[in-house]
């Protein structure tokens, strides 16, 4: 299957996101509010899983969503479900044809919880599956830093489709590798990455429009790993700073790891900017969540590049809501995939 419309409508429903997440950022007093785990939730995350799920509704009636958030916090608080659908029903793309292929907005406040209620799914082996985070990165959204707008569609357990919104990764592929969003006015930033299975990963300007062109995007060549780049969480209590550390002298890494929140660490190395992405887990009890890695698994594997836990399975998002047959991530190009392996085996081996 091509999977056209599914990756067309999941690229402009992600660009659309993007608009709202950065009007909040831009426009908003960023309030957050706490969720049961203690991760901070903002009016953002919400408009931008109510946006997405209305168009995946609209586009593929039958298809089930596991999404991050769920409205019942705002059934509760009327002037911050106020605040989300003032933002819902003004954020719109330029593109006439591209709102309409979106299957345009919620037209209530009511369609718009049931809309953020509708990210339920249990996931699971069977059926078609959308995996939508709608800022992955949080932490990274508020402190003006790194975040992610993010969806995959995951059929019988697979991962088809993966699209990932950068609003503050640089345009430029070749750009150097940094976590720095640069100057307040985001000129040259704002990166569309997405790919199919079978198809490649590509990568394009986000607009306020119809998407702009794209062009093909591949992971570097590693011929000597001691000159690899390497990304990480900037959170120590997401992924193990000091495991990392030793894997990377191990290799013989000399330079500095680069630190940057949300699934822009798959995209920034399946392009070439970076070269590994490696996340050891912190707490033995954590289980990884789909969509924290579906789109961006994808997308590195078609780059050229492969995706592992840290004992060489591949990630099994036919699990449910949860990576739970999966502990941790090593991302890499495929030929030195095995090396960096052997590198994470032997450092948690002899903990
Ligand atoms: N203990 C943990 N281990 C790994 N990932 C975590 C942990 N706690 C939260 N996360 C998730 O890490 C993701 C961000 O990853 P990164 O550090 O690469 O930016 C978030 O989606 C966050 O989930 P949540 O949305 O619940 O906060
Ligand atoms: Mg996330
Ligand atoms: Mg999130
Ligand atoms: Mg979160």
């Amino acid at each position: 299957m091509s999977y056209r419309k599914e990756l067309k409508v999941a690229e402009l429903a992600v660009q659309r996101a993007t608009l709202l997440t950065q009007r909040v950022f831009h426009e908003k007093a960023k309030g957050t509010l706490s969720k049961d785990d203690k991760s901070p939730v903002t009016i953002g995350d919400f408009g931008a899983q109510a946006l997405i799920i209305h168009a995946i509704r609209r586009n593929f009636p039958t298809d089930e969503i596991v999404g991050e958030e769920e409205a019942s916090s705002l059934r509760e608080d009327k002037d911050l479900s106020n605040q989300i659908w003032e933002l819902v029903n003004t954020t719109k793309l330029d593109d006439e044809a591209s709102e309409e292929q979106l299957g345009g907005s919620p037209k209530t406040e009511r369609e718009m919880l049931q809309a953020i209620d509708a990210g339920q799914s249990a996931g699971g082996r069977h059926g078609r599956i959308w995996a939508l985070d709608p800022i992955d990165g949080t932490k990274g959204f508020l402190r003006g830093g790194q975040y992610a707008v993010c969806l995959a569609l995951i059929v019988d357990g697979h991962v088809k489709v993966g699209v990932l919104g950068c609003p503050n990764l640089p345009v430029d592929n070749s750009a150097p590798l940094s976590a720095d969003v640069g100057d307040k006015g985001g000129e040259g930033r704002g990166v569309l990455f997405a790919a199919v299975l079978g198809s490649g990963a590509v990568s394009r300007p986000l607009s306020r429009g119809a998407l702009q062109d794209s062009q093909p995007i591949h992971m570097r060549e590693v011929t000597d790993i001691a000159q690899a780049t390497f990304c990480e969480s900037v959170e120590a209590g997401h992924s193990s700073h000091g495991d990392q550390a030793m894997i990377a002298k191990k290799l013989g890494i000399v330079k500095e790891s680069v630190r940057m929140d949300s699934q822009a660490k798959y995209g920034s190395i399946a392009r070439g900017a970076g070269d590994l992405y490696l996340r050891l887990p912190v707490r033995a009890d954590y289980q990884e969540k789909i969509w924290d890695h579906a789109a961006g698994d994808l997308i590195v594997r078609e780059a050229g590049g492969q995706v592992t836990d840290v004992e060489g399975r591949r990630l099994d998002f036919s699990q449910g809501r949860t990576l739970k047959e999966n502990k941790g991530v090593v991302a890499a190009p495929k030929d030195v995939h095995e090396q960096v392996l052997d590198a994470v085996r032997s450092v948690l081996g002899s903990k």
